[in-house]
């Protein structure tokens, strides 16, 4: 394994050229020297292994304990490339296309001559230029189909060019036998498998002998499996081996992130004892039962059973709770895993059908979507609206306090000088009542605490100001809030040190450009 990014030798200090195999995350310029740093590196060398559970399937366990923030996988992926649903992007580096340069072969969007000579475009570019008409890349701001065959192409295209990773890719789970009957079936039939098949006449690869295309089970093995990463600050999709061996769990207790290699990077972020599974999450962290299941049902072929799932109220949380009309009490399902069970009120006779429930569910889905992202005037009325029908907690109103977290003092008309001391201090409100939903469901060094970490203290800070300039506080209690301001940074930055956009310096970015809006 070559390492691009010149780490030291983990043993000599000397520009180093390979990586730990197991564990990828040390390096070595010698295989002497990798031998001389075995015993110090093995105590902290990959810590988990692969075993089969009666649910999960695969699964990785920890083979020691393990501590909150160690790295406990760094993996280049075995393909990448364009998402299912994609805006035409360049299918060299990925990245959005404003210029409609094309390339001379496949006339597929491409923004340098270098893009269009790039390795990982060159056989694709062979099946794609035999399209039997000619494509058409007009509308550069709208989802594209022609670019749902280029990702379950790629991997087909392993099949010759390295048929190692071919094996690799095969080895993963596809659901093939789950998914022969659903709408995404369709989907890919026509989008992908014909496409290929028919539009561009590509067989090569394809045994005709196989019971299901070859294309449909790529499709699975895609679907169940990959992670989303930025190339180039466009989404795309990476297939990680090891790293798909991972059981989903509601309330993980791993995260990820990617270096600018595209290898992915598994952190722990709790303590992991000997003997227990690793956990990452396949679903959004914020939202609420019946939609987390939903969508792992639909992209991942199962359905959730965990604790969280299986609570309702979600340990604690209530991101699913709604207030009874009738008497204020806590509306709640009865059956968290039957999405069909009724919904009762804690306190009175009031029941509600669990189609109601969607219904509504769906129709403040929709209300939420339609809103300004960066007016949050829109948010902040979507909050007072539903006071009376929604938990403070419910994952509607939470999505609208973390947009409005995030946004306050951090965008264009709501830096911190523009803002009202009753945004300021909900910003506050919020960070601190998020935190404590954060313990519950992604406690410990996860991405979630660390960015709400960082918002609470900046929040705090502008909060002093406001109201030590208003004479409405001390210096001295200004001291304190400055002093409860400097812990919640402390842990915010030990958190977020090793995120992408952090480590490149973006944390110091971030801090001297927070102290000039603070001016502190
Ligand atoms: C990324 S793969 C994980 C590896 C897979 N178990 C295998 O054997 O290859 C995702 C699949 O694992 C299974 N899985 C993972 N977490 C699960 C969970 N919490 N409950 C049930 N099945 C799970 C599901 O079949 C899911 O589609």
């Amino acid at each position: 394994m070559i390492n691009e990014v010149g780490n030291p030798c983990a043993n000599c200090g000397k520009p180093a050229k390979q990586f730990c195999s197991s564990c990828k995350s040390v390096f070595y310029c010698s295989k002497d020297c990798q031998k001389k740093g075995w015993k110090s590196h093995k105590p902290h060398c990959r810590p988990f292994i692969v075993q089969t559970h009666p649910v999960y399937g695969r699964y990785a366990i920890a083979t020691r304990d393990i501590k909150p923030g160690e790295v406990v996988l760094r993996e280049p992926p075995i393909v990448y490339g364009p998402k299912q649903c994609t805006v035409p992007i360049c299918l060299g580096c990925h990245k959005r296309i404003s210029d409609p340069r094309l390339c001379k072969r496949c006339k597929y969007p491409v923004c340098s001559p270098e893009c269009e000579n790039i390795k990982h475009h060159q056989d694709e570019c062979v099946v794609l230029a035999k399209a039997s008409s000619p494509l058409t890349f007009s509308d550069f701001d709208k989802v594209n189909p022609s670019y749902e065959c280029i990702t379950p192409l790629r991997c087909l295209l392993l099949k010759k060019s390295d048929p190692k990773k071919w094996e690799t890719f095969l080895d993963l789970q596809s659901h093939i036998e789950d998914i022969q009957d659903t709408e995404l079936f369709k989907v890919n039939q026509r989008n992908i498998v014909d496409f290929i098949r028919i539009f561009l006449e590509y067989e090569d690869g394809i045994e005709k002998s196989d019971d299901v295309d070859i294309l449909h089970r790529i499709c699975g093995i895609l679907s169940t499996n990959c992670f989303e990463l930025l190339d180039n600050s466009q989404r795309i999709r990476g297939i990680y081996y090891s790293a798909a061996m991972l059981a989903h769990n509601c309330s993980p207790n791993t995260k990820h992130s990617f270096d600018s290699n595209k290898n992915i990077i598994f952190r722990a972020t709790q303590g992991i004892q000997k003997g227990k599974p690793l956990f990452a999450t396949y679903s959004h962290t914020l939202w609420d039962t019946h939609s987390r299941r939903k969508l792992l049902k639909t992209f991942k072929f199962f359905y959730c059973t965990c604790k969280r799932c299986s609570d309702p109220t979600e340990l604690g949380t209530n991101l699913s709770t709604l207030i009874c009309s009738k008497c204020s009490g806590e509306i709640k399902s009865t059956d968290p895993l039957d999405q069909n069970a009724l919904w009762k009120c804690s306190k009175c006779d009031h029941q509600l059908l669990a189609k109601q429930i969607k219904w509504g569910n769906d129709m403040l889905n929709e209300e939420l979507r339609s809103l300004g992202k960066l007016d949050p005037r829109t948010m902040e009325s979507f909050i007072k609206r539903y006071r009376k029908a929604l938990h403070k907690n419910h994952r509607f109103n939470v999505e609208a306090k973390y947009a409005l977290v995030k946004l306050y003092g951090n965008s264009p008309n709501y830096y911190y000088k523009d803002l009202e001391r009753e945004q300021i201090e909900n910003k506050v409100k919020w960070c601190r009542e998020l935190l404590c939903l954060a313990e519950k469901i992604d406690p410990g060094k996860s991405l979630l605490r660390g960015t709400l970490l960082f918002e609470l203290q900046a929040g705090i800070v502008a909060q002093a100001k406001i109201l030590l300039s208003n004479d409405l506080i001390t210096q001295e209690k200004a001291a304190d809030y400055m002093n409860e301001a400097v812990g919640y940074l402390q842990e915010a930055s030990e958190i977020l040190k090793h995120e992408p956009e952090m480590e490149a310096g973006g944390l110091d970015e971030k801090l001297k450009w927070l102290s000039k809006e603070l001016e502190i």
